[in-house]
């Protein structure tokens, strides 16, 4: 008989039309070409697919691969080189579109215009090093997150072969050395590595929400269909392909076996991404950031017509009011504010990185500080996940060794029949318990299993018995209240009875019985059919008879307790979010020195809308722990979403396949090293060990570098918008502007360059013990406050400069105020600093840390001899007399009392400072 076509070998024939492409085919990365490629390896079979590929069902040989990858590995989806230079020229363009740098630019443009090149070109440079030191900064950031990005790549499992002949063995590598033609395994949690063609599968169910936005798990298979089973025509969509699974969707449950059709820039994902990065949502900080920043520009439009008008009618001279009114504008920007943002979030990175926390996105470390509430699961965060078994009973709670018999088949076999499925803890309990009659392995053997997932909340195997011909056993173990659902009878003493509604009741206290000691019960439940030779369906899960319960110990984790109580003293409050039985989940909150609030069950959310289960965690008590058990991955994301509705900060602790969904819902996803690929993929910080105590480090690392901006922000807005009412007032009084342009930048640059030591400086205390908020009517009333101050003594100043300089002529007395006004306003900024950024000694402020000391001495020198130098020359300042000196000491003197005792007011009227 001749080969069917499509066993033909490669060297036969060119392939038929619509025939996949071979190895060497030409790489043409157009969406088109990459939609019909991939359709052509879902329409021929998998063995066509493999020899297309030269490959087999056993993997490739490692040689094989390693020959591939230059061609076939997942090249990065745009070359390095481009791509670098596109992130450089992106991040260029980015700094330099600042609305702050774009002010400067205008400045500078109306210099020239008004024929002050000098300024022109100095209001240009202070534009260009302010564009290049947030550059440089934001490219050392980027460089340092992806290092630590890459210390928690994902990987992918393939078969691969040492040698030619040698037998195929599972290998984990990252996933950017998967080739072509390599064998990948899936299993719940794992993320396709490259587009994938399956070779088989059991039950498997794969999340498309990137590409589709359905979050329901599709079904793959790899039985083929030929046309895919669609009619001629009408071609379904790659997406409702089942033979295939697109890098990018990932597995919910069940397993599989596929080969990798392309990689890299060859994929699907890669067609239609092109290297555009997902845009993160806005954290609070971001978000108050830009409310400010509206703020001051709406600030510049007001104040800017008024100068002008002012200046130009007072004095005559437009273009010269027209350059006081720029510089006007100038004064009230924070120029500096994106640099000394990305200061503070990379210093922040760098310190939780040393606490063994890793930001895998830079802004997560605000959010970290803005966190109010962490939900985290229960197996292993708040217990060591150190399961071992407790007891196996039959249904009167009897000890009973038939049921760990079976328990320990459906463990085995599940295993076996699913090894991407093995290492559940469960199971490996179950497989290690002693004391079990019979030999699993030797007794039956297994003809197919659905592996466990969370959201079945159940593992089913069919086991074909060595002793009894024409019989096959399904073997359920799962939940208890999910498998009472599928019995119908139930195995007592005296042989088996129906299960009635008053034995379920029964059934069901026992196991609430036990779940309340802290042991979680799982049922066991079997039936019999003829044999069929193929893996469980649902149809085989129903009619079931109850064998008993296994349960299992899970210490609770000692150091959970003194963590929880860490974390409820910053302000955290704990919600647990559980697959777990709810009374286990009580019994492991109190075990974990909390008090067990609330606990709603998965199936009374699913009834509530987003509006009740909103005010339902809106109403929670703060004081006790929330829970929520048996809820499936859907309904995790869930909680997460109500809780933002009802104003929270979200931080979600997990490291399942099923927590995916909720840590990217969560303002703060957090996993850990060791978790699925999927969970890594899907947070923002990693921790390198589960333990909550690095946890309540990086809570307080996030505070801080939150901290250090809101400082920033509110000395740098106070004294700015200070200067500003000063600089109106003075325009309105004195027959000459009060600095020049080109002072007023001068002066503005330096304190904002002094400012980035803020980034570095210690934190209040009282900055630590709550969740960071950004609230823009508390900075005002900040900035009312102090800024008032500020613009008294401004005043003062100038009183005093008009009648001490009273013996000069008009020019030297001019440009003696100018020198006068500048020192004393970069003297009373670094007294600013100094004052305004904690709350003084005795109401438990840090000292300032050596940076901050170092930038106010320097911002006073600089006051006191930039006007000794040519620079200072440059800019039309002039030594300052002695005379002068006492003057300006007394004015910093009273603005330094002033602002102590405001300071005393302004605590004891609002309790909180910044
Ligand atoms: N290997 C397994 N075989 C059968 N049923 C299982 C297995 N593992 C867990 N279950 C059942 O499914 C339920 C949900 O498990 P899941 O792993 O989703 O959450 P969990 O481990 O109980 O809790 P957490 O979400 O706190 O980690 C368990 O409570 C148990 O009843």
């Amino acid at each position: 008989m001749a080969p069917a076509p499509d066993l033909l070998p490669l060297a036969a024939a060119r392939p038929p039309d619509g025939a996949p492409p071979g190895p060497d085919a030409p790489d043409d990365p157009s969406a088109p070409a990459v939609r019909e490629r991939l359709t052509a390896f879902a329409d021929a079979s998998p063995l066509t697919v493999l020899r297309r590929l030269e490959s087999s069902a056993k993997g490739l040989d490692e040689r094989e691969a390693e020959r591939r990858l230059p061609r076939d590995g997942a090249r990065p989806l745009v070359p390095g080189a481009v791509r670098r230079a596109a992130a450089h020229l992106a991040r260029l363009a980015r700094t330099a579109t600042d609305p702050f740098v774009l002010v400067l630019a205008g400045l500078s443009l109306v210099s020239a215009v008004t024929g002050d090149p000098r300024g022109a070109v100095l209001i240009a440079l202070v534009a260009v090093l302010s564009c290049l030191l947030r550059f440089r900064q934001e490219h050392r950031s980027d460089l340092a997150a992806a290092r630590l990005r890459a210390l928690t790549t994902a990987t992918a499992t393939v078969l691969r072969r040492a040698e030619p002949g040698a037998a195929p063995a599972a290998r984990e590598v990252p996933v950017d050395q998967v080739v072509a033609g390599d064998v990948v395994l899936l299993g719940p949690g794992d993320m396709a590595p490259a587009d994938l063609r399956l070779l088989s599968s059991s039950d498997l169910r794969v999340n498309q929400a990137a590409f589709t936005g359905e979050s329901p798990p599709a079904g793959k298979r790899a039985a083929w269909t030929g046309t895919g089973g669609a009619p001629a025509g009408e071609r379904p969509g790659l997406f409702e392909r089942r033979e295939l699974c697109l890098m990018g969707t990932s597995v919910v449950g069940g397993t599989g076996t596929a080969v990798a059709v392309a990689t890299g820039s060859r994929t699907y994902f890669g067609a239609t991404h092109r290297d555009l990065p997902r845009r993160a949502p806005a954290t609070t900080f971001d978000r108050g950031v830009r409310a400010v920043s509206w703020a001051l520009l709406g600030a510049v439009l007001a104040a800017v017509p008024v100068v002008f008008a002012l200046n130009g009618i007072d004095r005559g001279s437009w273009s010269h009011a027209l350059l006081f009114a720029v510089s006007t504008a100038v004064a009230i920007t924070p120029e500096m504010l994106p640099l000394v943002v990305t200061t503070a979030l990379a210093r922040g990175a760098a310190v939780l990185a040393r606490g063994h926390v890793l930001a895998r996105r830079l802004p997560a470390v605000h959010n970290l500080g803005a966190m109010d509430t962490l939900c985290t699961d229960k197996t292993g965060t708040l217990t060591l996940d150190r399961i071992t078994l407790a007891c196996h009973v039959d249904p009167l709670g009897d000890p009973d060794a038939g049921v760990l018999y079976w328990a320990r088949v459906n463990a085995l076999w599940s295993a076996e029949l699913a090894p991407e499925a093995a290492g559940d803890t469960i199971d490996e309990a179950l497989l290690a318990a002693d004391g079990a009659a019979g030999d699993p392995y030797e007794d039956v053997r297994g003809v197919g299993a659905v592996p466990f997932d969370s959201a079945r909340r159940r593992a089913t195997v069919v086991v074909r018995p060595r002793d009894r011909l024409g019989c096959e056993v399904v073997v359920t173990k799962g939940a208890v209240e999910d498998v009472l659902e599928l019995c119908e009878r139930v195995r007592l003493p005296g042989g088996t009875a129906p299960l009635g509604a008053g034995e379920r009741d029964r059934l069901r206290a026992l196991a609430d019985g036990r779940a309340a000691d802290g042991i979680r019960l799982l049922a066991v439940a079997t039936a019999e059919r003829p044999p069929s030779g193929r893996g469980p369906g649902p149809a085989d899960e129903r009619g079931l008879t109850l064998l008993g319960f296994v349960g299992f110990h899970d210490e609770p984790d000692p150091s959970a307790a003194g963590a929880l109580a860490g974390l409820a003293r910053l302000g955290v409050r704990h919600v647990i979010v559980t697959g777990d039985h709810p009374l286990a989940a009580r019994r492991t909150c109190r075990d974990a020195g909390r008090v067990p609030g609330r606990t709603v069950l998965g199936a009374e959310l699913a009834a509530l809308d987003d509006g009740a289960l909103r005010d339902l965690v809106a109403a929670a008590d703060p004081a006790t722990t929330l829970i929520f058990a048996r809820v499936d991955p859907r309904a995790k994301a869930r909680i997460v979403a109500a809780l933002q509705r009802a104003g929270r900060t979200v931080g979600f602790l997990g490291d399942g396949v099923n927590d995916a969904p909720a840590l990217r819902a969560a303002d703060v996803g957090i996993s850990v090293t060791g978790a699925v690929d999927l969970a890594r993929e899907s947070a923002d910080v990693i921790l390198l060990r589960k333990d909550l105590r690095a946890l309540e480090r990086a809570i307080t690392g996030g505070r801080r570098t939150f901290g250090a901006g809101v400082t920033y922000i509110k000395i740098a807005v106070t004294s700015n918008v200070g200067n500003v009412a000063s600089m109106l007032a003075a325009s309105a009084l004195l027959p000459f502007m009060p600095l020049l342009p080109l002072q007023v930048l001068a002066q503005n640059l330096v304190f904002d360059l002094s400012q980035l030591s803020l980034a570095y400086d210690r934190v209040d205390r009282a900055g630590l013990a709550g969740p960071r908020t950004f609230d823009v009517r508390d900075l005002a009333r900040f900035v009312a406050f102090f800024g008032l101050i500020g613009a008294v003594f401004d005043l003062a100043t100038f009183g005093l400069l008009w009648w001490a300089l009273q013996g000069y002529g008009d020019g030297p007395r001019e440009a003696l105020f100018h020198t006068g006004w500048f020192a004393e306003n970069l003297l009373t900024q670094a007294v600013a600093i100094l004052l305004l950024r904690g709350r003084g000694r005795r109401r438990g402020s840090p000292r300032p840390a050596r940076p901050v000391v170092l930038a106010a001495v320097a911002l006073s020198l600089t006051g006191l001899l930039l006007p000794f130098s040519p620079l200072g020359a440059a800019i039309g300042l002039r030594p300052l007399p002695a005379g002068l000196l006492p003057v300006l000491a007394a004015v910093l003197a009273g603005y330094a009392l002033a602002t102590v005792l405001m300071r005393r007011l302004y605590l004891r009227l609002f309790r909180r400072w910044l």
